[in-house]
């Protein structure tokens, strides 16, 4: 059985005393924490502060993002040896945001998940649609070319390895998520399209997340989903109280 995955995206929020203060206050709750993986992401600024609260508490560092290099004059940029240095087990790749506000694409994702495999980083990839692609039925098309392109060249090893977050853009930061029955239809067909490429065997293995407005009073009814294996958070994993009650949430 797939062990369910619960990241906190904090996006650009917390100063570093913010950010430690939630680390400080985040339960330490290891028997929980054996039976959900719980991962932070903090901006790349509070990393290290975030990354020594955690040490010991059996909750995992994540960032939002790499550089897919491992050093070189690449101003403004991380890579994913920093990364690691930080303590960093996972990165968030292929959100929306970037995709439409720095305009990455399939391929330079891609990049960045072969370069997070190659130094062990789990990368946490996001696909989904944006609202008129949904009307016009486009969303198993769209979810799918992402995942091909984002996957390209991979072997069905590296891509078991992964953490597939299903993000349907017109949810996300907005208060209305998909409907469980919703979420459910369209990871169902993610995980069909991993086991047609990749074979049953490794679609079974491959965790896949729903994220857009997840709260405490819906994280119930989507883990109880057959396909759903976690949710990434991002407005409701910036205050202690509402991130912790999503992961009790979610133990099955
Ligand atoms: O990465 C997280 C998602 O973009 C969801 O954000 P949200 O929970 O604020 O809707």
């Amino acid at each position: 059985m797939r062990k369910p995955i619960i990241a906190a995206n904090w996006k650009m929020h917390k100063t570093l005393r913010e950010a430690e203060n939630f680390a400080a206050q985040f339960p330490a709750e290891q028997d929980l924490y054996q039976q959900v993986d719980v991962v932070i992401c903090p901006p790349f600024t509070a990393l290290q502060v975030v990354g020594e609260a955690l040490r010991g508490t059996g909750l995992k560092l994540g960032a939002q993002n790499l550089y897919p290099r491992d050093q070189g004059a690449f101003t403004g940029e991380i890579s994913p040896l920093m990364l690691k240095d930080l303590g960093c087990s996972y990165v968030i790749l292929g959100h929306s945001e970037r995709r439409q506000i720095l305009q990455e694409d399939n391929k330079f994702i891609n990049e960045k998940i072969k370069s997070a495999l190659k130094h062990g980083l789990t990368p946490i990839l996001c696909v989904g649609e944006t609202l008129k692609e949904r009307k016009e039925g486009q969303t198993e098309t769209i979810c799918g070319n992402q995942l091909l392109g984002c996957l390209a060249d991979l072997e069905k090893e590296d891509v078991s390895k992964l953490v597939i977050a299903y993000e349907p853009i017109w949810a996300i930061g907005t208060g209305v998520n998909a409907s469980p029955e919703d979420a459910e239809k369209t990871i169902a067909f993610i995980r069909d399209f991993l086991a047609w490429q990749y074979g049953l065997e490794t679609a079974e293995q491959i965790r896949i997340q729903y994220g857009g407005s997840v709260k405490p009073d819906n994280i119930k009814e989507l883990m109880k989903q057959k396909n759903i294996d976690g949710v990434l958070v991002g407005g409701a994993s910036l205050e202690v109280e509402s991130f912790f009650s999503i992961v009790q949430g979610a133990v099955r």
